[in-house]
């Protein structure tokens, strides 16, 4: 529900999804967008475009993890390697498979990255920081680069119905904005490291690409 958003709930699914090996689970993945999208569905509907193409996103890597191989969806890793090995991934246009898991997690992926940059930018920014600015800053920087023209547009217009500062820190209902910037310097090591550990695995399999 949008009302009970927490950035604690974020900071948790993240946390879960590391297994004791390193591995990445589908599932707190998957709950950590979850619950990202619910607040930013709470902002406004300006954003339904966006909210939209992530809960599809999220929808495709949730029935894979339900459907009858879901085994081979418990963690990224294992995913990698059931497409991989069955030729299930169209690794440069797209062709039979164009909804694959792999393709799929990559777009969540890249977008982990700008919340990432987002994140930190918010935890290290002073009163007269404006969250529009840092957004796009960090929308540029990362996802940008992998958008065509009109969705950086429409992007661009979403950003300037952000609220200020001091709501956004209201919103992410953690506490006052010293307990919030503390917070993220809590979520944000395990964020990153959740982005590295899927990059390095991604790039170790050359699927940074795919169509
Ligand atoms: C709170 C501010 C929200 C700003 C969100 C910044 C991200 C802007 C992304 C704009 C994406 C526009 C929608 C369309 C995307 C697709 O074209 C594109 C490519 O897909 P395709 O290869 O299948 O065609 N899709 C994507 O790149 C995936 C985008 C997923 C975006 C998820 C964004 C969730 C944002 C959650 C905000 C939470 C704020 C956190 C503060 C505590």
């Amino acid at each position: 529900m949008a009302d009970s958003f927490s950035l604690r709930n974020v900071l948790e699914n993240f946390k879960s999804c590391l297994s004791d090996n390193k591995e990445v689970y589908i599932k707190y993945y998957i709950s950590g967008w979850r619950e990202l999208v619910s607040f930013m569905n709470s902002l406004g509907s300006v954003f339904s475009f966006i909210s939209k193409d992530a809960v599809s996103k999220i929808q495709i890597l949730e029935n894979f993890l339900m459907g009858e191989n879901g085994t081979h969806y418990l963690t990224v890793q294992s995913m990698v390697k059931y497409e991989l090995d069955n030729e299930l991934v169209d690794l440069t246009k797209r062709g039979s498979h164009p909804e694959s898991g792999c393709r799929t997690l990559l777009r969540l992926h890249r977008a982990l990255r700008w919340l990432q940059l987002f994140l930190e930018s918010l935890r290290t920014s002073t009163e007269d920081s404006k969250t529009s600015v840092m957004c796009s800053e960090a929308y540029n920087a990362s996802l940008a680069q992998h958008h065509p023209w009109i969705i950086r547009k429409a992007a661009g217009v979403a950003f300037c119905a952000l609220p200020g500062r001091d709501a956004f820190f209201e919103v992410m209902n953690a506490g006052s904005h010293q307990e919030v910037v503390t917070l993220l310097g809590e979520a944000l090591p395990l964020i990153s490291e959740v982005y590295q550990i899927t990059e390095d695995l991604y790039a170790k399999n050359k699927l940074l690409d795919l169509p």
